[in-house]
């Protein structure tokens, strides 16, 4: 970058604040908004927009065989993130609607809906106040690759693509064992799945298309559709096996929805390692700065430095070198902040490492503005760490440190796993 033109100071509370404030993914949600519905007016609708303050609800899609436990798995994931189920029938469902009435009737006709209305009613449920305030979770929608390019083009995007899978087999057994309470629609199964209240065994149906011809014939036509639908969410895709208990499955599809997608945001890494002694931080540090091009930022090198520069602080810490005590908080953290707010710390990001050891010193080191935001922790057991001690070699010479088990190879690897 020509050093002319380039910024020549950045403080470093200014990335700091857009990280802390997602200012970047706002903006980038505001301008994918106004892209898609091209407002005439774009302040307004940008207002509009920030007020709803809905850039994170759940915006689910979960795909998936027959009994693969689509609705099952949607209906819990509803529940736990108080979303809005929105099925084939409950979007036919609205009595007040006239789009609904309209689909409704096609859907007796033809015994399938047409491609159009159902976009339309999905972007119709959409617009509600519940679906803006709280999210949506699609179950089984999209079911072709065309459903999925409207949906698409209409500017309807999900965050979360779940595409659960099974054997054909276990499906078409399973699909055999399933009941529906008619009056809560909630999902039930003869063997996996039995509610204890005898009122409800009584009141639950065995509902239509389950028999294995029927089952078979929808897999066939699952199967044919799902691999030219999975490409259109390349990024957010997420397939969970569901020929495990339900429970789990569940767990698992939780999990992944709870995830942020990383973002496009510029981001300057700012690490800190713990560990104790002997754990790697040294090494892992060296290693993480080499690819990432951070700065590596070693506290007691750092204090060793300044004594050798005899820099002003390097003056203040001599004495407790020399006395062997431990050197106080308040000098520590000024040699600290010197080296973190040069510039090539706040342009390349850091990784720090022997600091801050206790908690007094973490909450000095974010009051001062230098949180940081990744933190690993180097486990390693307590017998290990005496190990690699104990074999840890100085080279006269140069100073440097010689590890007796030499560099890391496969052997090492499985050493440590072993242990
Ligand atoms: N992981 C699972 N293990 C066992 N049974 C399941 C599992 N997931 C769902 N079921 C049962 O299988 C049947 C079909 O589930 P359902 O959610 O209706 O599937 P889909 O919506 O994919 O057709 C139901 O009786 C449900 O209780």
């Amino acid at each position: 970058m020509d050093a002319t033109t380039a910024p020549h100071h950045i403080p470093p509370e200014m990335p700091q604040y857009g990280e802390e404030r997602h200012v970047f993914e706002l903006m980038q949600n505001m301008l994918e908004q106004l892209l898609i519905y091209q407002p005439k007016d774009p302040i307004p609708f940008m207002i509009t927009h920030l007020q709803q303050d809905n850039d994170n609800v759940p915006k689910i899609v979960i795909l998936g065989p027959p009994a693969s436990g689509k609705t099952t798995i949607a209906m819990w994931l509803c529940k736990h993130l108080s979303s809005n189920l929105l099925t084939m029938d409950n979007l036919m469902a609205p009595k007040f609607s006239s789009l609904a009435a309209v689909a409704r009737e096609h859907y007796q006709k033809m015994k399938k809906m047409s491609n159009t209305l159902l976009v339309r009613l999905i972007q119709e449920r959409l617009r509600e106040e519940d679906c803006i305030r709280r999210g949506w979770i699609l179950d089984g929608i999209p079911a072709t690759r065309e459903q999925a390019l409207m949906i698409q083009t209409i500017g309807i995007t999900p965050r979360h693509v779940i595409a659960l899978s099974a054997p054909d087999t276990v499906l078409i057994e399973r699909n055999l064992g399933k009941r529906i309470d008619p009056q809560t629609g909630e999902i039930y199964h003869t063997t996996f799945d039995w509610p204890p209240e005898s009122e409800i065994q009584n009141r639950l149906v065995v509902p239509g298309g389950i028999s294995e011809l029927e089952t078979a014939q929808k897999l066939l036509e699952y199967h044919r559709n799902i691999i030219r639908i999975l490409p259109a969410y390349p990024k957010i895709l997420k397939v969970i096996n569901a020929d495990q208990p339900c429970v789990d499955v569940f767990y698992q599809a939780l999990t992944y929805v709870q995830t942020n997608h990383r973002s496009n945001a510029p981001f300057t890494p700012r690490v800190l390692l713990f560990g104790p002694m002997g754990s790697g931080k040294s090494l892992q540090a060296a290693l993480l700065a080499q690819k990432y091009g951070l700065v590596n930022v070693h506290c007691g090198q750092l204090l060793k430095e300044a004594v050798a520069g005899e820099s002003k602080f390097g003056e203040l810490i001599q004495p407790y070198f020399q006395k062997e005590m431990a050197v106080p908080d308040t000098i520590i953290m000024k040699v600290l902040s010197q080296r973190l707010s040069q510039q090539d710390c706040i342009e390349r990001g850091w990784v720090l490492h022997g600091f801050p050891k206790d908690l007094d010193q973490a909450q000095m080191l974010n009051s001062l503005g230098y949180q940081p935001n990744r933190v690993f922790f180097l486990n390693v057991p307590f017998d290990s760490v005496i190990e690699r001690l104990t074999l840890r070699r100085l080279d006269p010479v140069t100073g440097e440190r010689k590890d007796i088990w030499g560099p890391p190879g496969p052997s090492t690897a499985q050493k440590s796993n072993r242990d």
